[in-house]
């Protein structure tokens, strides 16, 4: 277990439970005055933050350094060390990305709609913060910022629990944050960052009832199995990517071709990048879209259909269309037709984002009335599903559940609404 001295010296080591409720009960009393605070105080601290990580950009990066070494020496793959490298453009695009959410309107105290209905009541619904947010994320330092920006943009305090790899590097933006609060006159508490490795920790946020208002997951298959089991805390959940990409009939082969080959190949190692690809049967020019893949470095893990297109289409397993690869390779299957396709991704996506591509307008319309996934998309590359894409400023992540808010989650996502009810000494018959 990491456990920072330096964040703690005046506290006693207590156990992961004991902690989460030191920190949940800290983060209830700074959400109270965050959940208050004006737009002006929300965006200094923002800016005082942004500045401090570029003071401090040396200290930071060499956070980073030790959270590389360690990530190297410990076999992490070639993906993963690329989520968590910092360089000084990246530094520089963090610090972007807090100014531009502390820009963004705010969203608290936004009308949302009024009516009167017969009884005279005036009622209005008026948009207010969630509370105390936990999330849990991958080791990608920029996720410490961007989260702890989006939450006290949005009036709630924010526990933050990242990936142990990166614990160095957060640990170093997060201070930015603090110096930010601090110079805003905010509480420090609104922006906590977990002081520990140990997995328990995680657990007692799931468990943390009371305390943690809404639990943010943001992560694969292990974290996944771990929060259905465990989460007594509701749920905002930001998991896995098994996006498809449908090549129609009727689509365009060229933009079909430069379609598939962003969506798998720009970033690979994304949640947004597509992990099968479907080729309808009638498609009439599948063997150059399966080449294209092939020759810009992806493997493809075909069915017997696709395998006949190319010989250098690998054999597909079951377990290859629930499988979120993060790499260059995708599976990819000839489906006869829109509603096979349909049936396909009903079966194996994770909701997170699926596309076609056609040139058929009954076809688009009726693929994305009927995928039920966070992001449907005609004609364009899954890779963009992303909040900053979107024109939300940032994102906390894709939202892949079902309720409250989905697909790329920023400021509107990370609030609710109460109803106000004004009368005239209304009294109900
Ligand atoms: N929908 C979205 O917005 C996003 C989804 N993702 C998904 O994240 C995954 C890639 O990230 P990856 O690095 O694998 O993330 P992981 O799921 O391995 O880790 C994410 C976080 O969850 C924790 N965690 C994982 N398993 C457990 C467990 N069993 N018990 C307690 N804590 C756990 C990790 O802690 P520890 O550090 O201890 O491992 C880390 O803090 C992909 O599936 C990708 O699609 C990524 C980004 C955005
Ligand atoms: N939505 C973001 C990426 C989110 C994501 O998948 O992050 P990660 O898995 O940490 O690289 C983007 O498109 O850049």
């Amino acid at each position: 277990m990491i456990w920072p001295a330096a964040m703690n010296e005046h506290r006693t080591i207590p156990t992961p439970t004991a902690l989460i409720a030191d920190m949940g009960a800290r983060a209830r009393a700074a959400a109270a005055i965050v959940s208050q605070a004006s737009t002006a105080a929300k965006s200094a601290a923002l800016q005082h933050a942004a500045k401090a990580l570029r003071e401090t950009r040396d200290t930071i990066l060499s956070a980073n350094k030790d959270d590389m070494t360690r990530g190297t020496a410990n076999g992490l793959s070639p993906a993963l060390l690329d989520r968590l490298k910092l360089d000084p453009e990246r530094i520089e695009g963090i610090a972007g990305a807090l100014e531009s959410v502390a820009s963004l309107p705010d969203p608290v105290g936004e009308l949302i709609d009024s009516s009167t209905p017969p009884n005279g009541l005036e009622l209005s619904r008026v948009r207010i913060p969630l509370g105390v947010i936990g999330i849990i994320y991958e080791s990608r330092p920029n996720v410490t910022a961007d989260a702890g920006a989006l939450c006290l943009m949005a009036g709630n305090a924010a526990i933050l629990r990242g990936g142990s790899e990166a614990i160095e590097s957060s640990r170093a933006i997060h201070g930015c944050l603090v110096t930010g609060l601090r110079k805003a006159g905010l509480p420090e508490d609104a922006i906590q960052l977990v002081p520990t490795t140990d997995r328990e920790a995680v657990g007692a946020m799931l468990r943390a009832s009371g305390l943690i208002d809404i639990i943010v997951p943001r992560g694969g298959k292990g974290l996944v199995a771990r929060v259905q089991d465990e989460a007594r805390v509701p749920v905002l959940a930001h998991l896995d990517g098994i996006c498809h990409t449908y090549v129609h009939a009727a689509a365009e082969p060229e933009m079909a071709r430069s379609i598939a080959v962003n969506a798998k190949m720009r970033r690979t190692g994304i949640c947004g990048a597509m992990e099968t690809l479907l080729i309808d049967a009638q498609f009439p020019d599948a063997a150059a879209l399966v080449a294209a893949l092939i020759e810009a470095g992806c493997e493809v893990r075909g069915d017997e259909a696709v395998q006949a297109l190319d010989n250098r289409v690998v054999v597909v397993a079951a377990e290859d269309w629930d499988t979120e690869y993060l790499e260059p390779i995708v599976s990819a299957a000839m489906v006869e037709g829109l509603d096979a396709a349909l049936a396909h991704i009903a079966a194996h996506s994770s909701g997170h984002t699926d596309a076609i591509v056609t040139e058929d307008l009954d076809a688009a319309t009726r693929f994305l009335a009927t995928v039920d996934s966070a992001i449907v998309m005609h004609n364009a590359s899954s890779q963009f599903a992303d909040g900053g894409e979107f024109g939300l400023g940032a994102e906390i992540g894709i939202s892949t559940g079902r309720l409250h808010a989905r697909g790329p989650v920023a400021l509107e996502g990370l609030t609710t609404y109460k109803w106000i009810a004004r009368g005239k000494g209304n009294i109900r018959p």
